[in-house]
């Protein structure tokens, strides 16, 4: 949208970098910049894929066609609407989360119980590519333009580059395979979502702990592409370091790649669905909000999940097992709309004294979800 001017925003300041000695996992570098340059390029990207993968489920992607400044002007569009909605028009937008499993609109703070008790504290917005599904609260409606063009790129661009480098890792014959099955025509419950984390001025560190701001999931997607922001917050547990919490580096105009349950199920657990959470970060990080902006994709909503056998060698060969039985295998939008619904209804490791374990399994239909710490 070059040579036009843009309208006006209310800026968010992100916080510094932090200066501490951080623990940061070691993830898995693609440069974007070589996916066209010719198939044996394509290949080496597919096995750094197939690599991280299998590994962690977590992987970087630099040179992808978005700028950093690009990033900044979707969190200014972001905070801008979180900011000049009113209270009213926010319940007005707000997502029928209980009501129908679906995330469009605002999810206000404290809809998602944490532990012992505790809300969360973050705000989103959520937005389909179909901005007919979304509602639109005023503030958003002079941004529809770049927000569409946004979520376009990244999906038609992005999204479906990662997908053939999958197929390409996965020797599934067809190149376009995953891609057909997010059909950017046809509808599902993709969403781009913007998140602001409210400073909660949290004193829980003196025992080491620090304060939970999101509990431990594998997210519900099939791959979630999280725009890379300063504050040293989200953390993976680390498959190949003794299931330790790390924290995730930041790498200005970086795409951080994580695969939901979704990837899981297509390969049978041969790629890793990212095990992640958001806590309080380093002290000199503290005292400030955090603004950052994602998109999430699943299938179209017909699309029935269950593992690719038929499809890749590769899954055939590592011997994995399918992940449901047929008759329990959801739909896209089944599964979508079941675990939206019940995510953070209850606190999943319960309040004082409950379940000791790192990780407690919920029922959602016919299927299962898994809850960390
Ligand atoms: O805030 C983050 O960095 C990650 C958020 C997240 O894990 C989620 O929304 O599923
Ligand atoms: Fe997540």
């Amino acid at each position: 949208m070059a040579g036009q001017t843009l309208p006006e925003v209310d800026h968010f300041v992100p916080v510094e970098s932090s200066k501490e000695a951080i623990d940061f996992v070691d993830l898995k570098v693609l440069d974007f910049s070589k996916y066209d340059i010719g198939p044996e390029e394509r290949k080496q990207l597919a096995e750094q894929v197939r690599q991280a993968m299998t590994t962690q489920g977590f992987f970087t992607i630099i040179n992808h066609g978005i700028s950093q400044s690009e990033i900044e002007r979707q969190v200014d569009i972001g905070h801008t609407i979180f900011k000049r909605t009113t209270a009213e028009e926010k319940e007005l937008a707000r997502a029928p989360i209980v009501e129908k499993g679906s995330y469009f609109g605002f999810k206000p703070r404290g809809h998602w119980r944490l532990i012992e008790g505790k809300k969360d504290n973050i705000e989103n917005f959520n937005v389909s590519r179909d901005m007919e599904q979304t509602p639109q609260p005023t503030p958003m409606k002079p941004f529809i333009p770049e927000i569409q063009k946004f979520v376009d790129f990244t999906h038609k661009d992005i999204l479906f580059k990662i997908y053939r480098l999958f197929a390409i890792a996965l020797e599934i014959d067809e190149e376009d395979f995953f891609v057909k099955l997010h059909d950017y025509n046809k509808h599902d419950e993709s969403w781009l979502r913007y998140m602001e984390y409210y400073d909660e001025k949290d004193p829980k560190d003196s025992n080491g702990e620090k304060a939970l701001w999101l509990g431990g999931h594998q997210d519900l997607s099939a791959l979630s592409l999280l725009f890379s922001q300063p504050m040293s917050s989200l953390q993976v547990r680390d498959y190949d370091d003794d299931s330790k919490w790390k924290y995730v580096a930041h790498t200005p105009g970086a795409i951080i790649v994580n695969a939901g349950e979704i990837v899981k199920w297509w390969t049978g657990d041969y790629f890793k669905a990212a095990i992640h959470r958001v806590v309080q970060p380093p002290q000199d990080q503290r005292g400030h909000d955090r603004s950052s902006v994602f998109y999430f994709a699943v299938p179209n909503d017909d699309v029935v999940i269950n593992t690719l056998l038929e499809e890749s060698p590769v899954l055939r060969a590592a011997g994995v097992e399918r992940a449901h039985k047929p008759e329990n295998a959801p739909t896209s939008k089944e599964w979508v709309n079941a675990r939206v619904q019940m995510t953070g209804q209850k606190a999943a490791f319960g309040d004082e004294g409950g379940n000791k374990e790192n990780s407690v399994v919920e029922k959602v239909g016919k299927v299962t979800t898994t809850w960390f710490r």
